[in-house]
């Protein structure tokens, strides 16, 4: 059992305040786990902290102060060299994140090899085929480049890249959030599928409660960088005890934009067979009778 333990992570970033030179605290005393199975949500508006998360846990940045370990199934941390193997992110742009020279299969052969998986052309082509078929995409697009592909075939791409290492641990940092409308659900149920099936731990960074309450076990709402409320997902959603998640929950006073955070939710809501409405009035989650 591969567990991630971020332990009162802090990060400071050194920002210019006119003349001045001051140090802004982008995330302060987080703590969580990642544990096989379970999927934990990051929660918070823009400027939350929630991508600074995520790139410590990918290493694309140090922590200030705190820790993150990784602890194989003996109990005992893994070691520097294999962390990024078990640790991956899915990242929000699959248009920037995708190299558009390179066709699919380049870009699953290359951490296959690089993490030592295949070996030879004969099992790194026959890897790659049971990459796209794990994200339910046909083995002729290996020998497509990305402008081939739509948004969400894209993001199943990077979700294969991202297993090919042999992740256990995968961060997806708004995995959906640049996605048409109609297809984000699809990439959603493909990441909780994947989870259940292959018992990976996920972080699912968004600023929308809604797929957060269906697509994870336990939520974390950030504000300013802190942990303002944390528990399991219906708990937090139905019963928001926080005035700041209260307040997400209404999301904006803006119907337009309240509209769009809330249309995914909604679908995630009728596709789970949920019984769960938004009252736009109360600002809650209320279970139907
Ligand atoms: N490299 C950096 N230098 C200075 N400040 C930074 C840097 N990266 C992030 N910040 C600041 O840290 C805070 C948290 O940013 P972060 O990107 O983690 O938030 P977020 O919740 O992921 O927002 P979004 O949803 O817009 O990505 C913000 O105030 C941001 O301006």
């Amino acid at each position: 059992m591969t567990t991630l333990v971020a332990r009162d992570l802090v990060k400071d970033f050194g920002v210019r305040d006119g003349l001045r030179r001051r140090s802004l605290r982008a995330v302060d005393r987080v703590s969580f786990t990642l544990e096989p199975g379970r999927t934990v949500a990051l929660v918070g508006e823009s400027g939350s902290g929630k991508s600074t998360i995520a790139k410590m846990i990918a290493r694309l940045e140090k922590p200030s102060g705190g820790s993150i370990a990784v602890t194989g199934p003996d109990g005992v941390e893994v070691p520097d060299k294999d962390y990024r193997h078990r640790v991956q992110m899915v990242f929000q742009d699959p248009f920037a994140s995708l190299n558009p020279f390179h066709t699919v299969e380049h870009h699953l052969a290359r951490p296959l090899r690089l993490h030592g998986r295949a070996r030879g052309a004969e099992e790194t082509a026959r890897l790659v085929s049971e990459l796209l078929e794990r994200v339910t995409l046909p083995a002729s697009f290996a020998s497509r480049r990305p402008h081939e592909l739509s948004g969400g075939q894209r993001q199943r791409v990077a979700i294969a890249r991202a297993l090919a290492p042999g992740a256990e641990i995968v961060v997806a940092d708004e995995p959906v959030s640049m996605l048409d409308v109609s297809i984000r659900l699809g990439i959603l149920k493909l990441l909780a599928r994947l989870q259940k099936e292959e018992d990976l731990a996920v972080l699912y960074i968004t600023h929308d409660l809604a797929t957060a309450r269906h697509f994870s076990d336990e939520i974390l709402v950030l504000y300013r960088g802190r942990v303002v409320e944390r528990g399991p997902s219906d708990r937090v959603i139905l019963d928001p005890r926080h005035p700041y998640t209260k307040l997400l929950a209404a999301a904006s006073p803006n119907p337009d934009a309240r509209d769009r955070v809330f249309e995914v939710g909604r679908a995630a809501v009728e596709a789970a067979g949920a019984t769960a409405a938004y009252d736009h009035h109360t600002g809650r989650w209320e279970e139907a009778a």
